[in-house]
């Protein structure tokens, strides 16, 4: 155990969001609220708004690589988030990276498509996910059409997911949190799912009627990691990103003409403090 002093570290590997509501800013973001001190390795950068991704540039495996060993070296972090990855390549970098510096806790959210529906991740990267990323991790953090795509399994009803969750869990990961912002079925209600292999936990909150929920997946698994940085329980670190991530729908900014990001001083603001 470090001293209560210590400050956490905590990493995110992702892509850049020009507009800030997602990626690495919503990640550091996220980190600096849950007092964890962020660090970032840029796997992407886009110029990007509330209304769409405008551009996108990978960047060459070799400049992740020097990222990772510069904060390896440094830095360990305490644990460490991956958002949009972008393609194999990328991939193997963070993956050589993770075991060489035996980065502890990492959580992969498998970005694949922006909610304009811009391709984040390359079809032919998802072999390399499962088969160097996944094993690696403490949990995986997908939406529906994320879980779908991953596991080949079309999620309608409730047993549908479980058995998605099993297949995910299956492949290597830790704990599937399978994500219910996106279930048609659950009007009402937004439904997120946690399996550790032996149970199925749910969280259940009404469904906030807004546009502005762009980078509520990054936000929400940047909240788990900084749990999870700072030696929470998953379970906690889970509960804990719910509030952040409700909060932080609930009181939207309001910005942009588009999908507008959540509001990451909500928690602290409405919350945190009574
Ligand atoms: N309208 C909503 N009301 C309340 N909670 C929501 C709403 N939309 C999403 N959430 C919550 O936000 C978190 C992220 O879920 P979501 O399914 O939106 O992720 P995502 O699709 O991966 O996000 P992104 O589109 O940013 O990649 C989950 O905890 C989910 O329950
Ligand atoms: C850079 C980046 N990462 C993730 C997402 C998904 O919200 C996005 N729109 N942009």
């Amino acid at each position: 155990m470090q001293p209560s002093h210590v400050i956490r570290k905590a990493l995110t590997i992702a892509g850049s969001d020009s507009g800030g509501g997602a990626g690495i800013q919503a990640d550091l973001k996220t980190f600096q609220e849950m007092g964890v001190y962020g660090m970032s390795a840029i796997t992407a950068i886009t110029a990007q708004n509330t209304q769409g991704v405008q551009a996108l540039y990978p960047m060459e495996a070799s400049i992740i690589n020097e990222q990772l060993h510069s904060i390896g070296e440094d830095l360990p972090p305490d644990a460490v988030k991956t958002g949009m990855l972008g393609n194999a390549s990328i991939i193997a970098a963070v993956a050589e990276n993770m075991a060489r510096y035996r980065f502890p806790h990492l959580v992969i959210d498998p970005v694949m498509i922006a909610k304009g529906g811009s391709t984040l991740l390359q079809r032919e990267a998802l072999t390399a996910l499962i088969k160097m990323l996944i094993p690696l991790s403490v949990m995986i953090t997908p939406n529906i059409p994320e879980a779908e795509e991953l596991t080949g399994i079309r999620i309608v009803s409730l047993s549908d997911r479980e058995e998605a969750a099993r297949c995910l869990h299956g492949m290597g990961s830790d704990h599937v949190m399978l994500k219910g912002g996106h279930d048609p079925s659950t009007r009402d209600l937004v439904v997120d799912m946690l399996y550790d292999g032996t149970a199925f936990h749910y969280w259940e909150h009404q469904r906030i009627d807004t546009r502005h929920t762009h980078g509520t997946g990054c936000t929400f698994s940047a909240a788990i990691t900084a749990g999870l940085a700072q030696g929470m329980s998953v379970y906690d670190s889970v509960n804990r990103a719910k509030s952040f991530i409700h909060a932080a729908i609930e009181h939207s900014l309001e910005i942009g003409a588009g999908h507008g990001p959540t509001n990451h001083f909500a928690y602290r603001k409405h919350y945190k403090n009574g």
